[in-house]
């Protein structure tokens, strides 16, 4: 066994969390030689509830777990962390843009970033998952002067993951079949899913589905998902997410298969035209505990229309919000 690390998590009391806690302490995110301490985030009202999960934590004795901090202060939460994944915040409704939750939300990310700034490990992974994403982890990143930008993403993996699911159903392959797919952009509805790299058991994907499903039913259906779930469930999807958010943590805490690569969302370098500044999904791979984008893809016209969109929505969407940035 190696040392434990520690594990923040937010929002641990809410629909998300409670997928997601178990997984982290059974060791689905780090492995199951990697102990971990669970620090827990909530707000006040919610301790009582917090505490019930943490009673059913300990109840699974799970081996990996060893401790467990539940607390509304964000400066307990997030000391000496190695890795933040940042859940607390409103979800949407029925009718609802995420970037409508951003007047909610990005308040939240502000004060967590200054104290992710203040008593985090330097070398922390910060994951933001509260809605709208992207943006939030763009608060957060700016309310953290003293770390490395790059500690701050923003999950697309749900898309990504998503994707994957859409293309192995239609054409009767597995989900491990399915390679180099990407996210380009925002987690919201121009976000875009991107085959034109992606290999089907190793042959082109565009060679294996015809262009009008592409466009008119793969497209919409991967940016329209998290819609789909909430008007089916009534509540948004959360064991799908929790997932989401372990796979993004394992792969860039632990590195990304030979010959593949995952989408996250990570501050703009520049990188295929992409103005610095805003928290972009990318195609990555990782290692050593590091994200690197994937370079040198050919972008086509129709992708590049695309591309554009959903990085001028997250340019909107920074306008917004500039007043959160630490000055
Ligand atoms: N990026 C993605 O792919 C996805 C993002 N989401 C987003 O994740 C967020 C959480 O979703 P759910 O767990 O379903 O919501 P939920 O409402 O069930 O849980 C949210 C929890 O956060 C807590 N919270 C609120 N403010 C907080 C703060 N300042 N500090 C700590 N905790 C705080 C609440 O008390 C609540 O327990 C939502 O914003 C949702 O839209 C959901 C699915 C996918
Ligand atoms: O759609 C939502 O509001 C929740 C979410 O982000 C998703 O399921 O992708």
């Amino acid at each position: 066994m190696k040392a434990p690390v520690r594990v923040a998590v937010t929002g641990a009391a809410g629909q998300i969390g409670y997928a997601l806690l178990f997984r982290i302490a059974a060791g689905d995110m780090l492995g199951p030689d990697q102990p971990v301490i669970l620090h827990l985030l909530e707000i006040t009202p919610a301790l009582p509830a917090l505490q019930g999960v943490v009673m059913e934590l300990n109840d699974c004795a799970f081996p990996t777990l060893h401790g467990v901090v539940a607390t509304d202060d964000a400066n307990v939460a997030f000391k000496d962390v190695d890795f933040a994944l940042l859940v607390g915040a409103r979800p949407r409704g029925p009718g609802m843009e995420r970037k409508d939750l951003l007047e909610a939300n990005g308040a939240i990310f502000a004060p967590q970033g200054k104290a992710i700034n203040d008593h985090a490990k330097r070398s922390v992974k910060v994951l933001v998952v509260g809605n709208p994403a992207n943006t939030n982890a763009l608060i957060a990143q700016s309310n953290a002067p003293d770390l490395d930008p790059n500690c701050f993403t923003a999950m697309v993996r749900l898309d990504h993951n998503r994707a994957i699911s859409q293309l192995a159903e239609k054409t009767g392959a597995l989900n491990t079949d399915i390679a180099q797919v990407t996210i380009w952009g925002n987690h919201s509805s121009t976000q875009y899913p991107d085959v034109h790299h992606a290999s089907i058991k190793g042959k082109p994907a565009l060679e294996q589905i015809d262009q009008a499903w592409y466009e008119g039913t793969f497209i919409p259906t991967v940016q329209q998902r998290g819609a789909a779930i909430i008007k089916a469930r009534g509540a948004s999807s959360a064991a799908s997410a929790a997932s989401a958010a372990i796979d993004h943590m394992r792969n860039w805490a632990l590195g990304t298969a030979e010959g593949d690569w995952v989408s996250m969302g990570i501050p703009s370098d520049g990188s295929y035209g992409i103005e610095p500044g805003v928290i972009y999904g990318y195609p990555c791979t990782c290692k050593d505990g590091k994200f690197a984008i994937v370079q040198g893809l050919a972008i086509n016209e129709f992708s590049r229309a695309r591309m554009d969109a959903t990085e001028k929505e997250l340019r909107e969407e920074r306008a917004g919000v500039e007043h959160l940035f630490a000055k």
